[in-house]
Parts: structure tokens; sequence; C-alpha cells
């Protein structure tokens, strides 16, 4: 793996901006990734993920503002390419050439690969390198890149919604194999729309929309500063709680039959709690927000 200094962030963006005529694709974006880290970059399709990942590749100029790859800028190519490996949404590969000279091709770009983890990341993915490119499936065209990225040894691996074309065995795979990147120290920076992928694999979280960041934070962090769901089963209707509507903690309190009230807690349980205690609950659930209510609240609407 390329040396690099531990103070320096493996990716930088600051007040980075990006217009395509009277669209403002991405716009006055600052974020930092620290090295090893698995950073998940989230929003929906059209928000800005892959223009800011050209941005940072240095394969689009910005309007306004600075990208960085430890410490180098995204502009001076040839170095901070030796840091790191790309796997493009759409995966382009050279039709006439097969898989393994596709490999090749893509490993002598590369700040260097390892042959050996190489030849088990084609098993685990289940990929033939002796067909051409020109016959593989778009899953298998990304199989390529992501093969050739995860048996790189560069610092920073920036991924481009990678999985949209594997299957389920497959995406178990991938993140196994973020999950060894991630112990060898190397930088993950992984753009999705799938909140379930993000959750999984991510340490953190940047959330993008309509080109701007709002939000970056730790999963844990997200979903302390989000709120609880509670569904409480009641033995009869109990009128008296409807009270609980007026507590500034609560949101939501819906019925969905006479006896059993949902609502959403974003403060402490304390007093929902003791207004429970008084009724006849024969059942009560409070969990989590999954980070897909965590997007409605940003949102307004789960992004497909
Ligand atoms: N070369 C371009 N010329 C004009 N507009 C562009 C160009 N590239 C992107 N855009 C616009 O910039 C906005 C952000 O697009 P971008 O592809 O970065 O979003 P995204 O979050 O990656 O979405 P997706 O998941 O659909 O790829 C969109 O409105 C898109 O139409």
């Amino acid at each position: 793996m390329a040396t690099t200094s531990s103070s320096v962030h493996a990716l930088r963006a600051h007040e980075l901006s990006k217009r395509f005529g009277a669209t403002e694709a991405v716009a006055d974006l600052s974020l930092d990734v620290a090295p090893g880290a698995v950073f998940g970059f989230l929003g929906p399709n059209g928000a800005g993920k892959s223009t800011t990942i050209r941005l940072l590749l240095g394969l689009l100029r910005p309007t306004a503002g600075t990208a960085e790859v430890f410490g180098v800028p995204a502009a001076d190519v040839k170095r901070a390419h030796r840091l790191l490996a790309y796997v493009p949404a759409d995966v382009a590969l050279w039709p006439s050439l097969t898989g393994r000279e596709c490999l090749d091709l893509l490993a002598g770009v590369g700040p260097g690969t390892d042959l050996g983890y190489r030849k088990e990341l084609l098993e685990r993915f289940a990929l033939d390198p002796d067909r051409r490119a020109r016959t593989y499936s778009t899953g298998n065209r990304q199989k390529v890149a992501l093969v050739a990225a995860f048996a790189t040894r560069a610092p920073l691996l920036v991924l481009d919604e990678p999985t949209s074309g594997l299957d389920p065995l497959m995406e178990r795979e991938f993140r196994a194999c973020i999950a060894e990147a991630a112990a060898r120290g190397q930088t993950v920076f992984l753009s999705s729309h799938l909140l379930a992928e993000v959750q999984a694999v991510c340490s953190r979280v940047g959330i993008l929309r309509s080109g701007r960041l709002v939000e970056v934070a730790g999963l844990e962090e997200l979903r302390r500063l989000r709120r609880m769901e509670l569904v409480a089963d009641l033995a009869a209707p109990a009128p008296g709680l409807q009270r609980l509507a007026a507590l500034p903690e609560v949101t939501g309190l819906r019925w969905p039959t006479p006896v059993r009230l949902e609502l959403s807690l974003s403060g402490p349980p304390g007093a929902v709690l003791r207004a429970l205690a008084d009724a006849d609950v024969t059942r009560l659930e409070v969990r989590e927000p999954s980070l897909e209510e965590i997007f409605l609240d940003y949102y307004g609407e789960v992004p497909a």
C-alpha cells in the first residue's frame, strides 16, 4: 500500500460546487473522510453523488472549491490516482478482451495489485475470467471492476453505486470485501441509494440532497438524533392516552385500531411510560427507525 500520512484526510472537499448550465449538480459541498473510514455517500437518483465523485477524481473541473485525495489536489490526476481505485456506476470494458485481460489492463493503471487475492476474488464472485467482455452482463462487468478495485492495495477505494447489478449472494460477498478492505486499513467511499447496504457496511454517512450535504454523522449518532418508534397493544380502549399527543417529545400519535397505538418519540420516554403504566398494555414494542425512515425525515419521501 502506498504510504500516506495519517494526519491527512483520505478525501477532502472544500466548498465544492459544479454547475451544468442552470443545474447546480453540487453546491458548496465540504466534506472530510478520515483514513480507514468506510464512508457511505447516500442520496436518491440525481442528488449529485456521481458528479461529486467525478470532481473528487479529477474527471470534472469544479465550478468552485477544491478536492483532495490524501492531500493531493484532485486535478493532479497522475499522483492522486496512484492512491485510489475507482469503480464507476456504469462499468465499460473493452469488448474484445477477456475478463482476465481487462483485469490485467486495469492492474497496470492502478497502484499495484495483490494477484493471489485477485484469484480468490474471482472465485468468490463466481466470475469466469476467460470470457470476452462483450459477453458479460451488467452485473459481470461490475464484478470485473470490483475484483480489480478490491485486489489493489490502493489506500482509497471509491465505489459509485457498485452493487446495482449484483444478486443477493454477491451483495453478501461485496460486504465481506468491504470489511476486509477496512481491516487492511483501506479507506472506502461508497456511494449508494441502498440504505440497507450503507447501514450494513459504513461507519459514517453523508446524506446528499439536491447537490447539498444535509447531514454527516456516524450511524449510531444519526439514529440517536432521530426518534424511537413505539407500538403498544392494549387490552381495552384507553381514551385517556389521547393526552400523549400533547407531549412535546411525541409526534405522529396514531390509532391503527382502538386497541393499538403507535407514536414516534424524540426525547426521554419517562412521561410516555408513566401514561402507559395506567393503561392495560398487553404488548410493547420499541424500535430504532431504519435508515429509510430517517431518510423520510430529510426528504419527505423514501427515494427509490
Ligand atoms: N454532464 C452533465 N451535463 C448536464 N447535467 C448533468 C451532467 N451530469 C450530471 N448532470 C445533472 O446533475 C445532477 C446530479 O447528477 P448525478 O449523476 O451527479 O446524480 P447522482 O446522485 O449520481 O444520481 P444517479 O444515482 O442517478 O447517478 C442531475 O440533475 C443531472 O441531471
